[in-house]
């Protein structure tokens, strides 16, 4: 058994595999993490290996502790991936992306793909039917949105997610909702559209805390799958001992 942990900006999400089978997932505060990972090495006694993927500044140290009992791989931008980086800058790719395109390219083979992950950022990442990740765009998330419309300003609210009532907000907090989610739902939209101007067939996965808020608002026929991280995590990870 395999336990995958994704550490994200918000929050760390985790799931535990049996060979390709999801058994269980979770999701915790890095305030919880060591405790938390110990309950579900409690639970999932068989458990023979951690594979971390972070993109934040949690510590080796709180990971490096469960090496007594299990062994634990850090991905990292040495390891073997199945696409070919085409980012002017590899070093500085997320690792999360670059997760995302080995489970895009092992899981959807011999084609073009765009994977959207909206979490504390929306990122975009592209790999053609050659299996060449090109590059995408970062942008900011929902929660993300509606904290910099309060902090950068002095009369707007912070609010939480919520369906915008009306298109046209009738107000302050209605216009900020309207503002936010459409916002977000119209960029996936466009950046949908403009890709399909350069590229006639591509399939698209989306995921992230916000998978499921924003797959019932696009128009385009997407792959909404909130674990496909973890799932992805767990491919890398395949891959990486394989090689
Ligand atoms: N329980 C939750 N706590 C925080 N955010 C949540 C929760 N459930 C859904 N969300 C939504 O998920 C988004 C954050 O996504 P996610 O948890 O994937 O981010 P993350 O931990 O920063 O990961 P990443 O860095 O990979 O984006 C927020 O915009 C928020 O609206
Ligand atoms: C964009 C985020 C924050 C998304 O989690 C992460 O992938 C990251 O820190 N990336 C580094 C910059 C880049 O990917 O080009
Ligand atoms: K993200």
């Amino acid at each position: 058994m395999i336990l995958a942990v994704d550490v994200g900006n918000t929050r760390i999400k985790a799931a535990v595999f049996e060979d390709n089978t999801l058994l269980e997932h979770f999701a915790f505060l890095k305030t919880e993490l060591e405790k938390s990972i110990q309950n579900i090495l409690e639970k999932y006694k068989n458990t023979t290996d951690l594979v971390v993927a972070s993109v934040s500044k949690v510590e080796k140290e709180a990971f490096v502790r469960f090496e007594t009992r299990l062994n634990v791989h850090f991905i990292s931008h040495s390891d073997a991936f199945p696409f070919v980086n085409c980012y002017e800058t590899p070093q500085t790719l997320g690792i999360d992306r670059m997760v995302l395109a080995t489970g895009a390219t092992i899981q959807y083979p011999k084609q073009n793909r765009l994977v959207i992950d909206a979490g504390t950022c929306v990122t975009y990442d592209f790999i053609d039917e050659n299996d060449n990740y090109l590059g995408g765009a970062i942008a900011p998330g929902l929660q993300l949105r509606y904290a910099s419309l309060h902090n950068f300003t002095a009369k707007l609210p912070l609010l939480s997610l919520e369906s915008p009532k009306h298109f046209i907000g009738k107000s302050t907090s209605e216009s900020i909702h309207s503002g936010v989610v459409n916002g977000l739902v119209y960029e996936i939209e466009g950046y949908i559209n403009e890709l399909k101007s350069q590229y006639s067939k591509f399939i698209i996965i989306l995921t992230g805390g916000d998978t499921v808020f924003l797959a019932k608002r696009l128009k385009n026929t997407i792959f909404a799958n909130s674990n496909f991280l973890l799932e992805s995590l767990n491919q890398t990870f395949q891959y990486k001992i394989k090689k």
